[in-house]
């Protein structure tokens, strides 16, 4: 797979006149976009199809949560939409994940699209574990835990952050998927994210796809932006020892 496929663009605006606009900026025709909430539950399932249309490849980032019987119907009818990749908090645990997956597989009309389940967010640390959800585990055990979870549950791979993605791998298989949210260029704000790394990082860490929303997205000159996120990334000069 070219190394474009696997920079994905968070697409987080709210109406479908701010995506086209988002897309005229990066200049990136084919390239690989997020939907998400925002642009999904105002837009409904036409952002999919117009995407596809357009030739992106899109993942679709709706994190469903819920009773098994309920995911797999709302996988049966999401899968129909043609979207590349889609998601599942795995904390639903694996009965609901494997009803994930059948649903996807029954829905699709043409190849299953790859099935991924949210470990922990990115924008929580231990503190927020801890104090919070009342987790009292460190944060790289609960994430290989919730991946080993999602690997025998038939996910295809787990978002999480680039720290976790080669302790993920050595605990399931270096095919299982890392996709990592929580990527940063050098100097930008990390804003409410946690567990940041930059794409030259998170290559090294061995990710596999990288998530990039507002370093390219909110950046004055998208299309540069996204252009210093790719040479970043392609560059392997950062190491896990420095
Ligand atoms: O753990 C997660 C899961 C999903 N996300 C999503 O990725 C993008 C990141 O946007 P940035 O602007 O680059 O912070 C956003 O759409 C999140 O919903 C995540 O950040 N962490």
């Amino acid at each position: 797979m070219n190394e474009e496929k696997k920079l994905i663009v968070a697409l987080d605006v709210a109406s479908n006149d701010e995506m086209l606009q988002m897309l005229k900026k990066i200049h990136r025709p084919g390239c690989y976009v997020k939907v998400g909430m925002e642009l999904y539950l105002q837009n409904g399932a036409d952002i999919v199809r117009i995407l596809k249309s357009e030739g992106y490849s899109v993942f679709l980032d709706l994190k469903l949560h819920d009773i098994p019987h309920t995911v797999y119907r709302a996988m049966k009818g999401l899968a129909r939409l043609g979207a590349d990749m889609i998601n599942v908090h795995a904390a639903g645990g694996a009965e609901m994940m494997r009803a994930a997956a059948e649903g996807l597989g029954e829905g699709a009309r043409s190849g299953r699209p790859i099935c991924l389940a949210v470990t922990q967010l990115t924008s929580t640390d231990q503190t927020m574990l801890e104090n919070e959800l009342l987790i009292k585990r460190p944060m790289d055990e609960v994430i290989t835990q919730y991946a080993s979870l999602a690997y025998s549950s038939g996910m295809d791979g787990v978002v999480c952050s680039a720290w976790e993605a080669q302790k993920i791998k050595n605990q399931t298989s270096p095919e299982f998927l890392a996709v990592t949210p929580g990527i940063r260029l050098t100097d930008d704000d990390a804003g409410d994210q946690k567990r940041v790394a930059s794409p030259a990082q998170a290559r090294a860490l061995g990710s596999d796809f990288i998530v990039v929303g507002r370093s390219i997205t909110a950046a004055p000159d998208p299309a540069q932006a996204y252009e210093r996120v790719l040479n970043d990334w392609g560059k392997q000069t950062w190491t896990t020892t420095n």
